[in-house]
């Protein structure tokens, strides 16, 4: 498997299971990690996990848990079960995520299968520093996303989701070995659409991001294989 295809990962947003599979079989030589996020989890009630399971695909489970402590951590638990390789929680109080980290160690063990890496939502790539302005945060999106992901790791999360932005920054903070997801990935051509901090497929691996998140620049596409391939290559090309 080349360099660029394990550090690619696809997501499936769509409502619909057979759109959902059609871009699966269409890209599985291309792509070997996908994203089910809310909507497609929801719309399929996880049929789409199932599927690439069947396929022998890795899964990036994207429903950012974001709870009471007991609440997240038996969802962390459900999930460590269906045996995903990635989900995300929401970077919040030490409490839940420490309790996150802790159970999916325990129900890993316990049903002797490798442990799912957990990785906090920092702040949204779709945020800006206006954005937090208006929510009361007079912290600037890199200053917000530094925070929170130093919290992650002291809480014992695997890593954390970030914009390529400050990717640099967070894994001087916090390690090489502190993994780094990274949405907002637009390659020069695309649409930016409700994304605000973008940073290429070159840049973001410049800067040091372990994976990359491409969705609309990929599933929107004419011809989603050339479109991932092409990411793929610049991945490789960086
Ligand atoms: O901060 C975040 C966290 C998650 N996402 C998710 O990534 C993809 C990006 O899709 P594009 O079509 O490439 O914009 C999408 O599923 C989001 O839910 C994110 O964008 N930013």
């Amino acid at each position: 498997m080349t360099e660029g295809i394990e550090k690619l990962i696809v997501a499936i947003d769509t409502d619909d299971f057979d759109k959902a599979k059609e871009l699966i079989d269409k890209l599985e030589d291309s792509v070997d990690i996908f994203k089910v996020g809310l909507e497609q989890y929801v719309a399929t009630r996880g049929k789409t996990v199932d599927y690439l399971k069947e396929k022998g695909k890795k899964i990036f489970l994207d429903l950012k848990f974001h709870d009471i402590p007991n609440t997240m951590k038996s969802a962390v638990k459900a999930a460590v079960r269906d045996n995903v390789w990635l989900m995300t929680i929401h970077v919040s109080d030490m409490e839940g995520m420490k309790q996150c980290a802790q159970i999916a160690k325990e129900e890993a063990e316990r049903l002797n299968i490798e442990k799912p890496l957990i990785v906090g939502v920092t702040v949204l790539t779709s945020l800006s520093n206006e954005d937090l302005q208006d929510i009361g945060c007079n912290m600037t999106t890199e200053e917000l996303a530094i925070k929170r992901a130093k919290l992650a790791k002291e809480a014992g999360i695997d890593g954390v989701v970030c914009s390529a932005k400050e990717v640099d920054k967070i894994v001087k903070e916090c390690g090489e070995d502190f993994v780094t997801v990274c949405p907002g990935i637009r390659p020069e051509t695309s649409e930016v659409g409700d994304q605000k901090r973008v940073v290429t497929p070159a840049d973001a691996i410049k800067k040091g991001a372990h994976y990359l998140v491409v969705g609309r620049p990929i599933t929107k596409s004419e011809d989603p294989k050339k479109s991932a391939l092409d990411i793929v290559r610049e991945i490789e090309n960086a």
